[in-house]
């Protein structure tokens, strides 16, 4: 166990302080206090069972015979509850009974604690949530991730897993999904191997592809797993039919480029994880993602879909692909964090936004903030307006190169640039640590696009900020983001409420120039 667990420990750099009350739980209890920390938990929900009258002895007692018994993971190495099991074993029937039982209660017990951490699982014999310590043992999970009760994702998802499930996973923003899958991913590949690629992780956009590629090799740091993410000059430069790769990490345009010209062999594929599902799956994706999956032909593969936004139509065409997939949604689907404060704000014009934005920025300017616009052409002019008020600020588009993007979200993630205006291009999957503020300076186009924005800030356990300015342009439109604020328990007025709420597909009004200063040269 210690060696497994230091193996996803090695590289991985939590914040000691922050979960010191966490590690002092974890350090000061020892295995067994831990189950029955559990066990006196499920009897506080349950407080009719039969359970809660006997006493804490004879309890533990009991709980460890029937445990053996049933030949669960949890007592298994326990000699004591052996020599009881068969001390007790009187009459058959009256122990297929109890054998009963004790299967109910565990149901019982497995339902209490989902319903406890709102998680919500579908799919033929789910197993079970981690729930202690003694767990941890037969599947090396994060002890972080269970303790802190944050990151639920990973109890969940690491189980399916481990138990080769295919699964649809949906959970907030920031609640680490990443970790999710690449943690269970490498326990399960085990080690390096020379038999060719063994994992792929798709992801929506390249800057996401590269920061994958760097937690899986943070994660996977003292082990030398071969973990690489395609770039272009990969492509051209390596064969790739002899490529040593046990983790390739792609978009799907790069990567349905490299099975075409290549002939890069996917039939070993033993894992496919689809990162930001929804996005893949949109229409200009999917032909790839067709081709990637294709190519992933390997008949015991394990497919994963993961986002913080699942629409049922992607899960209904994901369903005709997966082999009896495990449904977990964490929380509520569709919903934004819980963590973030989020506020509308009445700009009346365009020229309305750009004050309010310099009155917020002088009364207060807490960096790192980050601030989307709905197309190229209008970060590049708030990046001139807000450059001409020696703001530290930095902008990423499409129109710039791959370089140029990645020294700008190393120059924001470095707090070289404090403030960083985008395009949707970086809202999905972006992990900055730290984002006290997004400003949705032109509103989302959708709900979903507006819950991805939003959850840049306000992650792992953090509290963020959230502002979007509207306009008359966007009144029709108000109504979608109300709800989505409303259903993480922010206030809305409730002249919002009460507006239609209509059927959006892309709202992206025409909107009026934001510059205000003449001749901004070309770049
Ligand atoms: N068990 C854990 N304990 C502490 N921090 C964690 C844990 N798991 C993940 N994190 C941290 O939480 C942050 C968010 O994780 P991640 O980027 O995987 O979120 P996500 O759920 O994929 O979000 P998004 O939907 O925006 O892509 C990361 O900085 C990650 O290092």
């Amino acid at each position: 166990m210690e060696k497994a667990a230091s193996f996803l420990f090695a590289g991985t750099s939590f914040n000691k302080k922050k979960y010191a009350d966490e590690i002092a739980w974890f350090k000061e209890k020892k295995e067994t206090e831990n189950e029955v920390d559990y066990l006196s938990s499920f009897e506080r929900v349950n407080p009719g069972s039969e359970e809660v009258t006997v006493s804490t002895k004879k309890r533990k007692r009991k709980q460890a015979a029937s445990e053996a018994v049933e030949g669960f993971n949890v007592f298994k190495s326990s000699k004591k509850a052996l020599v009881i099991s068969q001390e007790n074993k009187t009459d058959e029937g009256e122990n297929l009974s109890k054998e009963k039982k004790k299967m109910n209660l565990k149901l019982e017990a497995d339902s209490i604690l989902r319903k406890q951490y709102n998680i919500h699982v579908s799919g033929n014999n789910v197993a079970s949530p981690l729930k202690s310590f003694a767990d941890l043992s037969s599947v090396y999970i994060w002890i972080f991730a269970i303790v802190s009760h944050k990151l639920k994702i990973e109890m969940m998802y690491c189980r399916c897993l481990c138990k080769g499930r295919e699964c649809f996973a949906c959970a907030p923003t920031g609640s680490g999904k990443t970790l999710a899958f690449v943690s269970p991913m490498l326990m399960k590949l085990k080690h390096a191997s020379t038999e060719g690629v063994r994992a792929v992780i798709l992801c929506p956009t390249r800057e996401l592809a590269a920061q994958t590629t760097r937690e899986c090799k943070k994660l996977a740091e003292g082990n030398k797993f071969y973990i690489k993410l395609l770039t272009k000059k990969l492509i051209r430069s390596a064969d790739l039919t002899k490529l040593r790769c046990d983790i390739l990490i792609s978009t799907p345009l790069r990567l349905s480029s490299a099975i075409k010209k290549r002939k890069l062999d996917l039939s070993r594929v033993e894992y496919l994880v689809l990162d930001e599902s929804d996005k893949l799956f949109e229409l200009g994706l999917i032909k790839q993602i067709d081709s990637v999956v294709k190519a992933c032909s390997n008949p015991s593969i394990i497919r994963s879909l993961f986002s913080a936004t699942l629409p049922d139509s992607v899960e209904e065409l994901a369903r005709t692909i997966m082999h009896d997939a495990v449904r977990v949604i964490i929380g509520r689907k569709n919903t934004a964090s819980e963590s973030v404060n989020q506020k509308l704000v009445f700009a009346g014009t365009e020229e309305g936004k750009l004050l309010a934005l310099r009155q917020s920025f002088q009364e207060r300017l807490n960096p790192p903030v980050l601030i989307f616009v709905q197309s190229k052409e209008r970060a590049k002019e708030l990046y001139e307006e807000l450059k001409f008020d020696n703001i530290r600020v930095g902008v990423i588009h499409s129109d710039l190169s791959e370089t140029q993007r990645e020294n700008v979200v190393n120059d924001f993630r470095a707090g070289k640039t404090w403030v960083l205006i985008a395009t949707d291009v970086i809202a999905r999957g972006m992990d900055f640590k730290g984002v006290n503020c997004v400003i949705n300076y032109d509103f989302p186009d959708s709900a979903a696009a507006y819950i991805h924005r939003i959850g840049r800030s306000g992650r792992a356990g953090r509290t963020g900020e959230a502002i979007t300015f509207y306009t008359e342009d966007d009144v029709p439109f108000l109504r979608n983001i109300a709800n989505v604020m409303a259903a993480s328990g922010c206030e809305v007025p409730s002249w919002i409420m009460a507006l239609r709420k209509l059927r959006w597909k892309r709202h992206r009004p025409k909107r009026e120039s934001i510059l205000t200063i003449p001749d901004v040269p070309e770049e």
